[in-house]
Formats: structure tokens, C-alpha cells, sequence
């Protein structure tokens, strides 16, 4: 098969080589559009560098239409010139800098510290670098008179002169050339004393007819200085180096280059050895951005940036700088080859943490994206709480808490949100979210476990009303049956925002009797919530599977990976395959507290520095929240002093017992239907027994060895049967006598609820 004239006008086709083979050899002297393609066919080394060569530099050069054609097969279809432009990426018109506030304010901070820093060196080194350009002063007085004197004397033209003396026979012309240099020699005598002169004239005009002597003194050192920069050696600079530049070389290709070539990679190597500096092609110039220099570049074909990424220590080593200042990311927009190389002036770690811009101000919208820290260029990163589920997950010690305290904060900060924070770490990490928290418990202890499970009970039963109040509201109100910003506002639907935060899950999840219970239930919220406004976080030092059990991983959108030791915990926390893709937190150090990647807010994962808040600082900032919630009507449970946690430590039966007098007047007999019970609970209870049904209350009395049994009662002259409980069950389990005491009417033995 042989290519068309409109295929190879196209670039595309398929070559038969055989053919043109046999063309060329019955006619050698064919033209050279003939050979063409085989030729190019046959130098695969030549199309391979095209390949990867610039892409600006590809649409330039008309030769790139030529066909992409190996032994009768099509390797590639290339566009022409104009479909080349078309498909190259334009250049940004502005540079970061000039687009993101933050960028321009971290690169005019860069300017001023650094042209700051370089004139202040300079000026306090000023009279050092004038005794210096003195002492050189004769030198350069020295060399003034010699130039002037070869210049009198035209000792530039003496050699020619020469040459011409030694090879003319010719008397007249020898003497002619003679008078001629006789006669300049004698105009710049004349010019010279006429300089020399005006010279003289300007220092006594100086010495003599100025009054200042300032002035005198400030012309007279001028002219001193102006002799010493004739008199300089260049091997001996006057002035220093403000920045030690011999510690961090300056970041140039040839730099990166090298340091490319250090990190071992084969292919790459390989590429470099055959190519030289043309297999790596820079995609645009090294530019300043924020706090630092990147550079985007294409490697040889068959060399990833993930490669690159994998060996971040190494590259830094090349390119002598510290890890933390090395940030080299994929493309995966443009392809995998692409290696965007982020050099900052900074390490992360070193830098000071940006300040979180809710901090002393601001409301936030949890519909919204939430500042969270900044990026290695300086960038805010963001993320949107709602509709979402989190994970996030580090070795110990590296930020974990801190984190989801930032992202409980800023829940809080939305006075719609109701929260549910649970430290099962235990301490006081989470402490001040007392003020704020619908419930806010702190460690892992029986009673604490109980609280959870009797809260994420709740928790469950709240989902489902909320389904099935969507289920009510009419579709111009909520066209796509979830939870909009507008219905989260109106308190009387009570579909507000629930955030639910744990810290440490592996023990709520690995308890021994509850932990398929609450396994359960958070993975019913994790899928199911989301529309209904509930939002799950979950924090681990140990993120596999019985620390986070798969139905929740599989269904978390965004993930914070702080440093972790191997590819199956970063996988597990940022999601399968993102080792591979070169998305590694393992590469963070141990210093880079707080230093996360985040998946799942954007197309492309980042890098984050989450703000630094302390606990003193997020006490400030739960008291606004407070202030916030009592303003709009919104302070609910714990905060609101309608549950205890820390202090209720009661199981159902003391909360059946709180509600159900000795000497009930309704129910005469000691029994009551569970039906009843449960709507007392409710109403004493609301957040821990809203929405609670008689068999719930079968259940949950049932793993303290009590049953139900039949009770009758009469209602408007008729008898009903319901399952009930009995009292005396309740007091004889939990070891308590009954009494008439008139100030303990209901003989319960907690109260309030
Ligand atoms: N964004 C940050 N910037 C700077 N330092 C931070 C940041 N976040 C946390 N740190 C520091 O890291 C330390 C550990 O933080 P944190 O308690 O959140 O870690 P953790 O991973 O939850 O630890 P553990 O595994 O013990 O629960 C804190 O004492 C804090 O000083």
C-alpha cells in the first residue's frame, strides 16, 4: 500500500516500505520527496526526539508534516502545522504571580526581602569598598597615562606601521607615511595638554573657586573612586556576595539537567547519552512563582515524572537543595512525561505556617470551599465540607489532630452545623469544642464507646427522617431531593449541616462489642448521608482496612494523607494507584508537620500546609462560634446544656428509670408499653431518643437480660395489648430499691437526663 498525495499532505498514512524500496532501487536519482518518508521511516531515533522536542519548536518547523510511518504500519498520526498550534497548550498571558493575590504577595515579599537584604549588606560594607577602590586609585591613575600615551603616540597602529616600513621599497611612501604619523602625533600632543588643561583648570577651579569645602571633599573622593574603578582586578572583587550563592547554585536548565541525570533512571540516561541536552525539552523558561522557581519540562518518551517524583531526595541532592524545597509534580492533564519542578526558596516545613484566614473573622458556609493552609507555591488550598466524607491519615505525630481540629473549626464557624466530635485518642485536643459541639466526648473508655454508639443510633435515625422529610418537601423546593443551601437554613425542615468528625477511629471500629455496630452505622452515613447534610470525617494513624473498614475508604471523596511510611498505607488513605501515579506522601519528612497531600477538591491532587492553629487560638475561635450559634438560635445539645456527656454516664435503664416514677399514676401496675416509654424518653431526650420507637426500646433494654412481656391497658373502655417492660426488671438489674421518698417522685436514680 502506498500513501495518497492528500495522506501525506495530512501527515497521515500507512507506508508500504517494500514498495518504496523496490522505486528506489529501479530508480536511484527518484526525487527526494519519494525517499522521504522511508528515510524518516527508518531513523526511528530522529522521529523519537521530534517527538518530545518542543512543542513551539514543532510548529515552526515545516518539516514536521512528514509522515509517522514504520514498515507499513501506522505508528502515530500527526496533524498538520496548524493542527499542531492547535492542540499545543497556550502559555498562561499573565504569570501566576500576577493572577493570585497570595502568589504576587509571597513574590513582592521575596523582591523586597531579598534586594532589602542585598543593599543593606552593601551599605553597611560601603567604606570597606571605598578604602578598597582608594588603595586601587594609583593603579588606575597609572593606566589612564599609559592610555593616554598610547593613544598620543598611536601605539595600537605601531605594529602596522612596522609591517609596512619592512616591506616597502618605495622611499617617498615610506616617508609620506612617516610625516603623516609625525603630524598626529603633534595634533594630540596638542589635544593631550589641551585635556590635561581643562583637567587642571576643573581641579583648581575646585580647590580655589568652591567654598564648600563638602563638596570639595565629596568631588575630590568621587574622582578617587572613578580611579580605583579604572585601577580593579577582576580576580579581586570589591564588593561581597550578599547571598551565598556557592551553597545554592542558581536554578538554570543545565542545573536541572544534571540533576536529572543523577537520579539513575536507565531510560532516561540512556536518552542522555544518545541526545545530550536535547532529550529533556523545557516547555517554557524557569519563572519566578510565589516563593520560589518552577520549570516545566518533557522527559524522554518512556521516562513518567512519577519516576522523577520517586526520586525526590535524590533530585534535591542534584540540585543541591534541601528536601523540603523540592516539590516535582506530574501533569497528568498534558501526559505523564510532563514534570512540572517546583523549586522553592523555602522548605515547606521551614516556612512559617500561613495563618488561617478564619482565625479572628469571617463566617464560613460549609456549602462553600473553606480555606484549610496553602500550597508549596503559597497558594490557598481549599476544601468543601459538605456532601463529602474525609479521611485523613499520618504517621503518628504529624499533624492528624490538628488537622481535623482546623476542619471541625471551621464547621463550626457555620452556625448551621451540628457537630458530633469524637477524640478517641483521648486529651483535650478537641476540648474547647465543648462551646459549640451538639455532643463532644473525649476518649475510649466503656462509657465513652456506649455514649458513641447511643449517638450514632441517633445519628442513623436522624438519616432516615431526614429522607423521608425530603421525601415530603415539594420538588421546586428541592428539585434534586438532597439538602440545598437555602433548605439547610430553614430551622423549622431541620435539615441543617451534621458534621461528624473521629479522631483515632481504629478504636471505635476494632472494639470488640461494638465495633460492627459502629461500623454499621458510619458506613450507612458515610453512603447515605451526604445528600441528607451529614458529613463524616475520619482520622487514623493506621489507615487499612479495620482502622477504616472499606465501605467507608471506598466512599470518602476527599482524603489528607500526611506523611506515611509505604505505598499501602498512602494508597489506602489517598486512594488505589496514586503511588504509582507519583501522588507519595511517603517522600514527606519527619519535620513536615502538618504537610499533607489532598485529594479529592479539585481535578488534580495538591499539597497542603494546613494553618497551624493552637489550642489557645481555636478556644478564641470556638467562643465566636458560640457567640455566633446563640445569635442565630442554633446552640443545640451538649453546648446548649441539654445533655451531659462527660457527666452521664447512665445506660437506657437509668434513663428509662428518670423517666418512669415509682408510683406512675398511669400505669398502676409497675409495667409500662414500650411504645410509651419510648415517646417519654423522646421528649425528655431529645437528641439522644428523638424519633425512638417502642422496639427500639426492646432492643436496646435486651442486651441487659431484659424482656419484654404483655401489658394490658384500658383506653376509652377498651382494652389494648402492647409489649412492655416492667419496672422492678429494671430496678433489680441495676441493683436499686424502690422508695416513697416524696422529693425523688420519680424514684429514678439520674436526673436530669
Ligand atoms: N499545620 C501545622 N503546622 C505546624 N505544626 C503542626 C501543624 N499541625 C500540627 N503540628 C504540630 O504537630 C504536632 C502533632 O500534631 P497532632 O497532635 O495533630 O498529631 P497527630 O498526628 O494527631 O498525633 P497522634 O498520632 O499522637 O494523634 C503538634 O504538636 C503540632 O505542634
Amino acid at each position: 500500500m502506498t500513501t495518497t498525495p492528500n495522506q501525506e499532505a495530512h501527515g497521515i498514512g500507512v507506508y508500504d516500505l517494500d514498495a518504496a524500496r523496490r522505486a528506489r532501487e529501479a530508480a536511484p536519482e527518484a526525487s527526494e520527496s519519494t525517499n522521504a518518508a522511508p528515510a524518516i521511516a527508518e531513523n526511528v531515533s530522529e522521529r523519537a526526539q521530534a517527538a518530545h522536542d518542543n512543542t513551539d519548536a514543532a510548529a515552526e518547523d515545516d518539516t514536521e508534516t512528514t509522515p509517522e510511518i514504520v514498515d507499513g504500519q501506522v505508528l502515530a498520526v500527526r496533524d498538520d502545522r496548524s493542527g499542531t498550534v492547535k492542540a499545543a497548550p497556550r502559555r498562561e498571558i499573565l504569570p501566576a504571580w500576577a493572577k493570585d493575590r497570595e502568589s504576587a504577595k509571597s513574590a513582592a515579599a521575596w523582591a523586597v526581602k531579598h534586594y532589602g537584604h542585598t543593599t543593606t549588606y552593601h551599605g553597611v560594607r560601603l567604606p570597606t569598598y571605598y578604602a578598597k577602590l582608594a588603595a586601587r586609585s594609583p593603579l588606575g591613575l597609572g593606566r589612564v597615562m599609559a592610555m593616554c600615551w598610547g593613544w598620543i603616540f598611536d601605539a595600537e597602529d605601531k605594529e602596522n606601521r612596522m609591517t609596512v616600513r619592512g616591506n616597502t621599497l618605495d622611499a617617498g611612501a615610506y616617508l609620506r607615511l612617516r610625516e603623516d604619523h609625525r603630524r598626529q602625533i603633534k595634533a594630540r600632543v596638542f589635544l593631550a595638554v589641551l585635556m590635561l588643561l581643562t583637567v587642571a583648570g576643573i581641579a583648581a577651579y575646585v580647590v580655589y573657586g568652591i567654598d564648600s569645602l563638602m563638596v570639595q571633599l565629596g568631588l575630590g573622593l568621587a574622582a578617587l573612586a572613578g580611579l580605583g574603578l579604572l585601577g580593579r582586578n577582576p580576580d579581586k572583587p570589591i564588593t561581597g556576595r550578599a547571598v551565598d550563592t556557592a551553597k545554592e547554585p542558581r536554578l538554570t536548565s543545565d542545573l536541572i539537567l544534571n540533576a536529572l541525570g543523577s537520579l539513575g533512571l536507565a531510560r532516561l540516561n540512556q536518552a542522555m547519552a544518545k541526545e545530550g541536552a536535547k532529550a529533556i525539552a523545557f516547555v517554557s523558561p524557569i519563572m519566578r512563582d510565589g516563593a520560589g522557581f518552577r520549570a516545566e519540562l518533557d522527559l524522554p518518551p518512556g521516562v513518567t515524572a512519577s519516576e522523577v517524583i520517586e526520586q525526590r531526595d535524590r533530585l534535591a541532592s542534584g540540585l543541591r537543595r534541601s528536601l523540603g524545597k523540592v516539590w516535582p509534580e506530574t501533569d497528568p492533564e498534558v501526559h505523564v512525561g510532563r514534570l512540572v519542578l517546583y523549586v522553592a526558596d523555602k522548605s515547606l516545613a521551614q516556612s512559617k505556617p500561613a495563618p488561617w484566614p478564619l482565625a479572628t473573622s469571617g463566617k464560613v458556609n460549609v456549602f462553600e470551599p473553606i480555606p484549610i493552609g496553602v500550597d508549596q507555591r503559597g497558594r490557598p488550598v481549599v476544601v468543601t465540607l459538605m456532601f463529602a466524607t474525609g479521611l485523613i491519615g499520618a504517621l503518628p505525630r504529624m499533624g492528624k489532630t490538628f488537622t481535623l481540629r482546623l476542619l471541625c473549626l471551621a464547621a463550626a464557624l457555620d452556625p448551621r452545623v451540628e457537630l458530633h466530635t469524637y477524640n478517641l485518642k483521648g486529651g483535650s485536643d478537641l476540648g474547647m469544642l465543648d462551646d459549640v459541639a451538639h455532643a463532644n466526648r473525649s476518649g475510649d473508655d466503656p462509657e465513652d464507646i456506649d455514649y458513641l454508639v447511643r449517638d450514632l443510633r441517633e445519628g442513623a435515625i436522624e438519616m432516615r427522617r431526614r429522607y423521608k422529610a425530603i421525601k415530603t418537601l415539594p420538588r421546586e423546593v428541592c428539585p434534586e431531593s438532597k439538602v440545598t443551601d437555602a433548605l439547610a437554613s430553614e430551622k423549622s425542615l431541620k435539615l441543617h449541616p451534621i458534621f461528624w468528625a473521629f479522631d483515632e477511629t481504629q478504636k471505635m471500629f476494632e472494639h470488640p462489642t461494638h465495633g460492627a455496630e459502629i461500623a454499621e452505622i458510619v458506613t450507612d452515613l458515610v453512603k447515605r448521608g451526604p445528600a441528607v447534610g451529614i458529613m463524616v470525617w475520619l482520622a487514623t494513624q493506621r489507615p487499612d482496612a479495620k482502622s477504616i473498614p472499606t465501605g467507608i475508604s471506598a466512599n470518602a471523596v476527599l482524603r489528607l494523607c500526611l506523611k506515611v511510611m509505604g505505598q499501602v498505607e498512602n494508597d489506602m488513605v489517598l486512594g488505589t494507584s496514586m503511588y504509582k501515579s507519583g501522588i507519595r506522601a511517603t517522600t514527606f519528612g519527619r519535620k513536615d508537620l502538618g504537610i499533607a497531600y489532598l485529594v479529592g477538591e479539585g481535578d488534580d491532587p495538591v499539597i497542603v500546609r494546613s494553618s497551624f492553629v493552637d489550642a489557645p487560638a481555636a478556644e478564641v475561635i470556638c467562643a465566636r462560634a458560640r457567640a455566633a450559634r446563640l445569635a442565630a438560635g442554633r446552640l443545640t445539645g451538649m453546648a446548649a446544656g441539654e445533655i451531659l456527656p462527660d457527666d452521664d454516664t447512665g445506660s437506657i435503664l437509668d434513663h428509662l428509670l428518670a423517666v418512669w416514677p415509682e408510683h406512675d399514676p398511669e400505669w398502676s401496675n409497675g409495667k409500662v408499653w414500650c411504645d410509651e416509654l419510648a415517646a417519654r424518653l423522646a421528649e425528655h431526650n431529645g437528641s439522644l431518643y428523638g424519633g425512638w420507637t417502642g422496639e427500639q426500646v426492646t432492643a436496646a433494654v435486651k442486651p441487659h437480660g431484659i424482656r419484654t412481656v404483655q401489658v394490658k391497658k384500658v383506653i376509652d373502655g377498651k382494652q389494648t395489648n402492647k409489649r412492655g417492660l416492667v419496672r422492678r426488671d429494671l430496678t433489680d438489674t441495676l441493683g436499686h430499691t424502690d422508695t416513697d421518698d416524696p422529693d425523688n417522685p420519680i424514684g429514678g436514680v439520674l436526673a436530669p437526663v
